[in-house]
């Protein structure tokens, strides 16, 4: 797979996988399983004694010693064991559905912890419907099985079984008889499900192309319009939709084979079971009450049968669904390293090799030392590499070559052992508001602050309209709740980073986006935050690169000076040129 390719998709489970999966779902929940197993085994032997009974009626009636009363009396007890059947069945599947509801909750759970649990560098990367897919569509088809499919297939499957048994107990030969379709139900399953997983998932990843297309053509909207990209859009989506027709054709394909053929698989057993027990009963070696039996079993085989076979589909599809719902989980269960404590906050930077797309290097051999407390400024042209190499050393993302080491420890060990948050953070434009309370909001970074620890922080960020939120540290922030502004956000953010105590900042232009009185405030806010970290800053300002201790200047993805400002300066090279033209002497 080409790192292009690793890039936008994530992984799907493969079928050992899934089975372990679909039987812990099972296990988990295994004391309500014994019991609809049970229910579901008396409802099936209820299901049993009706034709028994009839074939017992027509037996003693053609030998002359039944009444009219008896035969009353065992047609009541018909009817008793068809309502008890019904009954049974009633809540074999309420508690089926309750399982499935339980199973699907668990399931909705491991999604979000697993989206939730992707690596930054991951989100990135993957197409948006792909993950979007992952948890809406593919969680619903799971759903529609585990709600309705599930069950039905398992109750089909138990009444399917206990029929066959009857019907050997009945008459070997009529048992034989039976079976004649079922090599044919084998053969054309086999030749399904070993054809519908790819044609199912690949039926999954067309739609997830579909979404993706919509979604970026959505999100891109202004740009397609301002660069007359419509046609060129329309084509992209028109291809996307014609994959996804191909998919459904192939899948379709499929379906028109396998239906017939079960159709005429469940017809043959009845007609032969007719025709052998119509002669074993005029040679004297059946009676008429078994082959009357024989062929109502028979006819009680269709239901669930067919109720199986429709639900085939639905299993499959769910399978693949449920593979690349796995898959999700999969990327976060990569086992978490075991990583030693770093042994000072000094991060050092030694030969980062660094590409987005496997194709081309966007930082190539990039060095660096920062010592701890050291205010780094980071300057250079656009596309220079400046926020990739943030990134790195923030371990959003992982060099392709080379170390990003804090104390001698990889960055890469830290972020996976989940301890880079408490060293490292790297705040940038974004200023995310998680849909929870103020306190959840603050305390994610560091669990153990208390009220006190929250408050001192929010009030150190100048943060006073947390004084008139309606219920404190108790207002739920976020869609539903109170939505704050661009820079209380932003005081919420520096807040959280207050908290969790950091000791390395890295900054990519974080006040770029706000007016002039907000940026002071925010400024200060900064500034209150900087105070006795090593700061890291990505900077467009060069009087951020002036006030900095040393500046670190890209060109290409290289550092090619560094050192402070004096001395840049002085050394009439690239940032002499820059500093220049930024005070309009150039
Ligand atoms: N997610 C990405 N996928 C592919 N290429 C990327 C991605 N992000 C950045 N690049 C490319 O990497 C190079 C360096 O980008 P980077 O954002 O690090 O530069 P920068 O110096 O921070 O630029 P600016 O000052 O404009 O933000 C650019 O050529 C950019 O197009």
């Amino acid at each position: 797979m080409s790192r292009t390719d690793e890039a936008r998709t994530l992984p799907i489970a493969d079928a050992a996988t899934v089975r372990r999966a679909s039987w812990r779902l099972l296990k988990d929940d295994g004391r309500s399983m014994a019991g609809i197993l049970v229910l579901t085994c008396l409802a099936s032997l209820a299901g049993l004694a009706g034709p028994w009974l009839l074939g017992r009626i027509v037996t003693r009636i053609e030998a002359g010693d039944m009444t009219v009363s008896q035969v009353d009396g065992i047609a009541a007890a018909v009817l008793a064991f068809a309502l008890a059947q019904l009954v049974l069945i009633r809540y074999a599947r309420y508690f089926s559905h309750r399982f499935g509801e339980r199973a699907l909750a668990r399931l909705r759970e491991e999604v979000i912890d697993g989206a939730l649990a992707l690596p930054a560098r991951v989100v990135d990367r993957v197409s948006t419907g792909d993950l979007v897919t992952r948890s809406s569509l593919d969680v619903g088809t799971v759903a529609a099985t585990l709600r309705n499919a599930a069950p039905d297939v398992f109750i089909a499957g138990v009444q399917v079984l206990f029929i066959f048994v009857a019907v050997f107990l009945l008459d070997p030969l009529v048992g034989l008889c039976s079976l004649v379709g079922l090599p044919m139900v084998w053969w054309v399953s086999r030749w399904y499900l070993a054809r519908a997983r790819d044609a199912y998932l690949a039926e999954g990843a067309a739609a997830g192309g579909v979404a993706e297309a919509l979604n970026s053509t959505a999100h891109g909207a202004r740009t397609v319009e301002a660069f007359g990209l419509r046609r060129r859009q329309n084509g992209t989506i028109d291809k996307a939709v014609d994959t996804t027709y191909a998919a459904g054709v192939r899948t379709l394909r499929l379906r028109t084979v396998l239906f017939p053929v079960t159709e005429f698989a469940h017809s043959l057993p009845m007609a032969l079971i007719l025709l052998v027990g119509g002669l074993s009963y005029l040679n004297g070696t059946l009676t008429l009450g078994a082959v009357v039996s024989g062929s109502l079993y028979m006819w009680q085989l269709v239901d669930p049968l067919d109720r199986a076979l429709a639900w085939v589909e639905q299993l499959q599809r769910s399978g693949a669904s449920f593979a690349r719902i796995k898959g999700v989980g999969l990327v976060a269960e990569q086992p978490r390293s075991e990583v030693r404590k770093p042994e000072d906050d000094r991060i050092t930077v030694s030969g980062v090799r660094y590409s987005y797309t496997g194709a081309q290097d966007v930082l190539s051999d990039v060095g660096l030392q920062v010592r701890p407390g050291e205010r780094l400024a980071v300057v250079g042209p656009s596309g220079a590499g400046k926020s990739t190499l943030g990134r790195l050393l923030s371990g959003v993302d992982l060099p392709d070559a080379g170390d990003v080491l804090v104390g001698g420890v990889k960055v890469a060990d830290l972020a996976a052992s989940g301890e880079l948050g408490t060293r490292i953070v790297l705040i940038t434009q974004e200023h995310h508001v998680f849909i929870g309370t103020l306190r959840d909001n603050m305390t994610m970074a560091a669990p153990d602050a208390d009220d006190d620890a929250v408050l001192a922080a929010l009030a150190m960020m100048e943060a006073d309209w947390v004084r008139d939120l309606p219920d404190g540290l108790d207002t739920v922030l976020g869609a539903g709740g109170v939505e704050l502004e661009a820079s209380q956000a932003q005081q919420l953010t520096l807040a959280r980073v207050q908290l969790a105590d950091p000791h390395t900042l890295i900054l990519d232009e974080a006040t770029a986006l706000l007016d002039p009185t907000t940026a002071r405030q925010a400024e200060r806010a900064m500034a209150a935050v900087r105070s006795d970290r090593t700061v890291i800053a990505i900077a467009h300002r060069l009087q951020t690169a002036h006030d900095a201790d040393r500046v670190a200047v890209m060109e290409a993805g290289r550092i090619v000076e560094l050192g402070t400002h004096d001395e840049l300066t002085a050394a009439n090279g690239p940032y002499a040129a820059l500093w220049r033209s930024w005070n309009g002497e150039g």
